[in-house]
Order: C-alpha cells, then structure tokens, then sequence
C-alpha cells in the first residue's frame, strides 16, 4: 500500500522530510497483530500521559513495524560490511534515540517501544536506557554552578555518555551506566543499568539529538546520534508542554512529593495556586529555556518526528525519507 501524503508533503518537495497524518499512517502497520493489551498500556502509561489502546493501534503499531523493517535493512547493511571485510562478526544492536522537552511524554513513547519491539522475533531482548543516569551529580553540578541547568547539555558528562552509546553499539558484553533517581533528585551512588548485548538499546533524553561539539583543535568529534540507526523527536507546542509540565507538578504533590525520601516533599504542602506559581517559575527559568536553545533546534536531525496534539495524542507525523 502507498502512503497517502497530506497536501503540505507535496508541496514542500525539496524537504528531506515526508508528512503524514494520523489516518495515513495508521493504515501503515499493514495488519500486523496489536501485541500489547489494556493491562499494559495503563502499565506504560507515565503520569498525565493519555496513551490509550486506540494511539496503540494507530501509531505505534505502524511505527514498529517501520522499525522492525529498519533493524532488518541494517542486519544486510551489517552484512555487506563483514563480507566486504572477510570476517563473521555478529550483528551488534540497533540503536534507537528518543528526544524531546521535558514533560512531552518520550519516557511513555520509548516504554511502549520497547515492548512492542520486544514482541518481534529479531529483537526479543530490548534495553531502555535514560541520559539523566550521565548528569553530574548534585555535588559536582553544585560545584560547577549549574544545580539550576538540569536538563541543560553541560550538566551531562557528555564524554561518558558517548562511551557508553559507541561501547554498546560495537557489540560489547556487558556495558554499565549510571542511575538517576527523580526522588532523590540525584544520581543514585550504588545502583547502575547493566547493558548485555542487547538486540535493541533505546536512549531517551532531552539532548540526544544534539550535534558533536567542535573540539579545541577545531575538528569536529562525535555525538551519541552519530551511533543511531533511528531517531524519534517527541514534539508539541512549548505552550502544551508548559500545561503538561505544570499539571503533572500539581500531582506529584500527592504521589512523589508526598514521598519522606523526595527532595522535593516541601512541595507536597503547596496549595494548588502555589504549586501552579512554582511549577511555572521552574518551567520558565530552567525547562522551557532549554528547549529553545537546544532541543527544539535539534528537531530536524531525527529521522522521525511525532507531533502530539493538546490532548496528547500523536496526530502528525514527519518521516526522513533520505
Ligand atoms: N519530580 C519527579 N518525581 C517523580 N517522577 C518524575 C519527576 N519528574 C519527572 N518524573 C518522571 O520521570 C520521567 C521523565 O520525565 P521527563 O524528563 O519530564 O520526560 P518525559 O515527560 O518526556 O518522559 C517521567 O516518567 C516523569 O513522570
Ligand atoms: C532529569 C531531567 C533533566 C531529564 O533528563 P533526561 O533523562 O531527559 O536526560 C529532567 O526531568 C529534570 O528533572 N529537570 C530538572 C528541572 C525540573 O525539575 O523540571
């Protein structure tokens, strides 16, 4: 079947990009099986997201199967490699990059991912990992200056994060990363992710789509999305971002917040009104800064950009198609 392009594709010819609508793209998942069931959705489901068996069906299900094909146009890609070479290495994973703002829902975006990928023959073991595990910790970001840049690129140990992504792309045995716990607010000193050879690794973050930055010599280095074989932008309004952002703020009062562990349970007793004000000065100091100045401009470079509407469901979709 061909996809049926909305009129705006057409008439942007010279864009790298072709768009789709919601009811186009959902015909794409050509009947494969929905693998997943309502147990698992409210599962997958993050906080304030509205993902629903229908946006199951409709836009995941397509998108699986979208990278189900890659992971097997990379395998003969693999091969041409190692035929060209005379050697018989083994398939190293495929590696998938969500982005997007803080609070745009990529966490529930690459959980779904990761189940329905799971599901496919080719790629039974999956492995989600997040970049807050490479923020500094809280001592060293004090240290630095930058306790108020969570989220911001330099608030990363960016060299670790590279190392991590390029040792696990070239097929390492067993690669570990840091963990970051949104209680504490902190990275968590004795626990890490274990990576072990998976078929897939998925890594979400706010940055991973950013270009390598040029290095004291001028040259260039390299990026964590110099090692995908696939790239997902999360995108909506920074106006409904700000809504969701500040409306899951206003819950956490009564579920993390609330939490004698949290580092944040001096707002678990803000009235609605206080937790509105807080909600929107850190948005507006820390979060919303950042997706102007470095993660929106990333947007372009991911193969595939999912718009959401207000009511978070994912109506537009912006295919790379060279
Ligand atoms: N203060 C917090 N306490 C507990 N969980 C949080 C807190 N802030 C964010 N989260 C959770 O952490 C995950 C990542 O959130 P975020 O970085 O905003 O990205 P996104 O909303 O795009 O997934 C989400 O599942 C979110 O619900
Ligand atoms: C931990 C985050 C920086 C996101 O990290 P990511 O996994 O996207 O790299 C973000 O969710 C966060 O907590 N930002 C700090 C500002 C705030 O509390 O909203």
């Amino acid at each position: 079947m061909t996809a049926q392009r909305t009129e705006s594709a057409n008439s942007v010819s010279a864009s790298p990009f072709v768009e789709l609508d919601r009811q186009t793209w959902s015909r794409l998942a050509n009947k494969i099986e929905q693998p997943l069931d309502e147990e698992d959705v409210q599962r997958l489901r993050g906080l304030g997201d509205q993902l629903d068996m229908r946006e199951i069906r409709d836009v995941y299900l397509p998108l699986s199967r979208l990278l189900n094909l890659y992971v097997g146009a990379a395998g003969h890609l693999h091969s041409a490699t190692t035929t060209f070479l005379g050697e018989r290495g083994s398939r190293t994973p495929f590696v998938i990059g969500v982005a997007g703002s803080v609070a745009v829902g990529k966490s529930t975006t690459a959980r779904v991912l990761r189940e329905m990928l799971r599901r496919w023959p080719d790629t039974p073991n999956v492995e989600l990992v997040t970049t807050d595990g490479f923020l500094y910790p809280n001592a060293e970001l004090e240290r630095r200056g930058l306790m108020g840049r969570k989220g911001f690129p330099e608030s990363y140990d960016r060299r670790a994060l590279l190392r991590f992504v390029s040792t696990v792309k070239s097929g390492a045995e067993e690669v570990r990363a840091p963990m970051y716990s949104h209680l504490s607010y902190d990275i968590l000193p004795d626990k890490e992710v274990v990576v072990r050879r998976p078929d897939v690794l998925i890594v979400e973050g706010l940055n991973v789509l950013a270009a390598a930055r040029p290095r004291a010599d001028g040259r260039s280095g390299l990026a964590v999305s110099d090692f995908f074989d696939f790239s997902i932008y999360v995108d909506a309004k920074t106006s409904y971002i700000e809504q969701w952002y500040v409306e899951r703020f206003r819950s956490l009062r009564t579920s993390s917040f609330a939490d004698p562990e949290s580092y944040f349970r001096r707002y678990a007793g803000l009235s609605d009104s206080e937790a509105t004000a807080t909600a929107s000065r850190i948005w507006k100091s820390i979060n919303e800064p950042n997706l102007l100045q470095n993660v929106l401009p990333t947007r372009g470079r991911a193969q595939l950009v999912l718009t959401k509407e207000s009511d978070h469901s994912i109506r537009r979709m912006l295919l790379r198609k060279v």
